[in-house]
């Protein structure tokens, strides 16, 4: 049964769907780093939210684990790379917490338009400060809107309904997109200079980072006021500090520090500055959305394979997974099998699927071959790691679909790019399940491709069969099957021999010095 760790709190739902899924949980909060490393090789799955940072040093002592479930959109405190690199999927759920942090933004935005942390405070001290604080009201004032994915664009159409005008500055943001979501698309120094108010709704990226630097601040209109509920960094705190002690920025509410948890700062005390502990997505409805959504992502993928909001796999539904699952085999194994016959460096891969193949989701199915191709060199290597290992060694790789069918009603075809020439094998699935080899470097055959195999070039010649076997019999190696191709009568033919025994060096090159044999090599599956 696999076993998920659930290290920052989460909505107990959380808990209730693995367990129904099949899933052992333990909810172990709280953790320092040390703590989470001694715990974490036990695990299969490892679910957080912010706190916990998923490190490559974390990762390293990971060695069960294949999947993190971020139960939140951001995914900052995980290195995907070296979770890549270690073939541990990432997902987050991008949607569950949007409308609660887009309301969090809004909120804030109220809260600068009107003082309301300050005048709050005041009253309850009993001083009913009436005339020290005067506010602005929001209607008719523009909102400029940096980054207009899903919290921008909620946050944008709530501030439209206050009968704000919104302008937008998202590179990626297309003028259809803008219309329909009714902001005016403009670019970062025009938004600077009309904006009565800022928000951000970016990730933190290399090209997000100091988005709101010192040089952009003086940009901003006199009296702007700078909301930030997306992550900290995006706004050079301490020109921040300096624009709100000069009075150009009239106020400004964070709730996201570049350090996080934020237990002091340079701004705390500065009059017109607001925040909140990192509360965006803190409201039950969205904590429930996203434990119920990061619960049953991991439990489809631990259980059944299914891949939902990865962000360094393709997706895959738990609906496709028992489809894709023997294709998979099939793929994996027709990748092992050029990986282990093509020498040198390959310059590229061509998969191609073919009929009945050629309607399911491709990805899977390539991330399944570069994964056989990948684990000859490193038994690390699995369908999560094998795109980005293939992409580190330069190796092009090319998806071919090809819906008519040829002479079976499913294949798979994989061609490799070697400096001697293109080399393709081919298979099938026997009965939609059992994978079976059909064709090898242009030659039919039709071979079952599992545990010890040895792989025989010779020429075509009487007698062969016979020596083979004495020798293979000498050595104590017993065969299982035998598959013969050949090109024509007396030319060049392909053996395939599953063994029950491991096929050693020794053998393999008294197998070679045979009469007739062009090359002998031992394979596994
Ligand atoms: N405070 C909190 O508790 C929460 C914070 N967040 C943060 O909010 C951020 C935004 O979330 P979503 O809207 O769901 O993400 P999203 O991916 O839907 O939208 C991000 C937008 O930023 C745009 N963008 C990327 N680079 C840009 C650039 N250089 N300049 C301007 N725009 C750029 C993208 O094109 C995209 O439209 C997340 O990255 C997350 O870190 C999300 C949830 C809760
Ligand atoms: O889990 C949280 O409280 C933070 C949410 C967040 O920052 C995110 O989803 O990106």
């Amino acid at each position: 049964m696999p076993k998920v760790l659930i290290s920052d709190k989460m909505d107990p739902k959380a808990a209730q769907i693995f367990r129904e899924r099949g899933v052992e949980v333990d909810e172990i909060t709280g953790k320092t780093p040390e703590e989470l490393k001694a715990i974490i090789g036990e695990y299969d799955g490892l679910a957080i939210r912010s706190s916990t940072k998923v490190t490559q040093d974390i990762l390293d002592a990971a060695t069960n684990l294949k999947v993190v479930g971020r139960a939140g959109i951001g995914v900052d405190n995980v290195d995907i790379p070296a979770a890549s690199a270690r073939g541990v999927v990432v997902m987050n759920t991008p949607f569950g917490n949007s409308i609660t942090t887009a309301e969090h933004a809004i909120a804030l935005m109220f809260a600068l338009a009107r003082q309301l942390p300050e005048a709050d405070a005041s009253t309850q001290a009993g001083k009913w400060e009436k005339n020290r604080f005067m506010g602005v009201e929001l209607t008719a004032k523009t909102l400029g809107l940096i980054g207009a994915g899903n919290i921008g664009s909620i946050v944008a159409d709530r501030a439209r309904g206050l009968k704000m005008k919104v302008v937008a500055f998202d590179p990626f943001l297309t003028p259809e997109r803008a219309i329909e979501m009714g902001v005016e698309k403009v670019e970062l120094d025009q938004l600077l200079a009309r904006a009565d108010f800022i928000t951000l709704h970016t990730p933190l990226t290399d090209q997000t980072r100091n988005i709101l630097s010192a040089e952009n601040l003086a940009k901003t209109k006199k009296g702007v006021r700078i909301i930030n509920c997306a992550r900290g960094g995006l706004i050079d705190e301490a020109a921040l500090k300096q624009g709100l002690d000069s009075g150009h920025i009239a106020g400004a509410a964070l709730d996201v520090f570049v350090n996080e948890p934020a237990k002091e700062s340079p701004l705390f005390g500065t009059p017109n500055f607001v925040s909140t502990p990192h509360l965006g997505a803190s409201t039950t409805e969205a904590q429930v959305n996203v434990a119920i959504q990061v619960a049953e992502q991991m439990a489809d993928y631990l259980v059944s394979g299914g891949v939902t909001n990865a962000l360094n796999m393709p997706s895959l539904s738990a609906e496709e997974a028992p489809k894709l699952k023997p294709y998979m085999a099939l793929a994996e194994k027709l990748g092992s099998l050029v990986g282990q016959l093509a020498h040198g460096a390959l310059s590229s891969i061509s998969i191609e699927v073919e009929g009945a193949a050629a309607e399911l989701n491709q990805k899977p199915i390539t991330g399944a071959v570069l994964a056989g191709l990948m684990r000859v060199h490193s038994d690390t290597v699995n369908m999560v790691n094998a795109p980005f290992l293939a992409k580190e060694r330069g190796l092009e790789v090319r998806e071919v679909r090809n819906e008519r069918e040829g002479d079976y009603h499913t294949l798979v075809r994989v061609t490799v790019r070697t400096e001697a020439g293109d080399r393709s094998v081919a298979g099938t699935l026997f009965g939609n399940q059992a994978p079976r080899l059909v064709e090898l470097f242009g030659i039919k055959v039709e071979a079952d491709l599992a545990g010890h195999m040895l792989y025989i070039v010779n020429e075509d010649a009487p007698g062969f069969i016979g020596r083979l076997g004495t020798t293979l019999g000498e050595a104590g190696v017993n065969i299982g099957t035998f598959h013969l191709g050949r090109r024509q009568a007396g030319g060049e033919a392909i053996l395939l021999l599953s063994v029950d025994e491991p096929v050693t060096p020794e053998l393999a090159a008294k197998v070679r010095s045979l009469p007739g044999v062009r090359t002998a090599m031992a394979l596994a599956f």
